[in-house]
């Protein structure tokens, strides 16, 4: 058995190799998908859905009318909005369902997953790859994991979104203090 110090230190080193295989131009479309949009819906089933929830604040902050789909307070999406999924499978059946109105709304959707040959990667304008292992079990290369079912997707997930931020931080001369300023204050 390791030391909880040693799992951190493995756990690391597979964000490490995952996060380095991400695609560059993938990574562009994607955010070009975000400034391009009126506003941006965020969805994702269980531990997806809680990363996702992180960057559509992170989204907030940085003055993007952003939405976490299913809360109460938010408002209908439209022709112009962007759902963007988290989802490793890109197969959960609430998001697939979610996905295809979107569409036919006359929005777009932008998937982030470990499975671009899936029923939303198939609907997406824009889907950032991530090679980490699906939830369902094992898969080669960088998506080796000794972590169970997605946790590996799920970790970098949360990465990623916040890599993201920092992109849009820098290409929209948005200062964290700015950021804050936008920050609940009834906490
Ligand atoms: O919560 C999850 C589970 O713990 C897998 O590690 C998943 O994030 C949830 O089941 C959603 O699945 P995906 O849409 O395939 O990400």
């Amino acid at each position: 058995m390791q030391t909880v110090r040693t799992y951190t230190a493995e756990i690391l080193a597979e964000l490490s190799r995952t996060l380095d295989t991400l695609s560059e131009s993938e990574v562009a479309d994607f955010i070009q998908a975000i400034i391009g949009a009126g506003r941006v819906f965020v969805a994702g089933a269980g531990r997806s859905g809680f990363m996702m929830k992180g960057f559509a604040m992170r989204l907030m902050h940085l003055n993007i009318d952003a939405h976490v789909v299913g809360e109460s307070v938010t408002p209908p999406f439209t022709s112009g909005d962007l759902l963007i999924i988290g989802s490793g499978s890109g197969e959960t059946r609430s998001l697939v369902a979610m996905a295809e109105k979107a569409t036919k709304l006359g929005g777009s959707v932008a998937l982030i997953t470990t499975t671009p040959d899936s029923t939303i990667g198939r609907l997406a304008k824009a889907v950032v790859q991530i090679h980490a292992q699906p939830k369902q079990g094992p898969s080669g290369g960088a998506a080796m994991t000794m972590q169970p079912m997605g946790s590996l997707f799920e970790q970098s997930l949360l990465l990623f979104g916040d890599a993201v931020v920092l992109r849009l931080m820098d290409q929209q001369h948005i200062a964290a203090a700015e950021m804050f300023a936008r920050h609940a204050n009834l906490e």
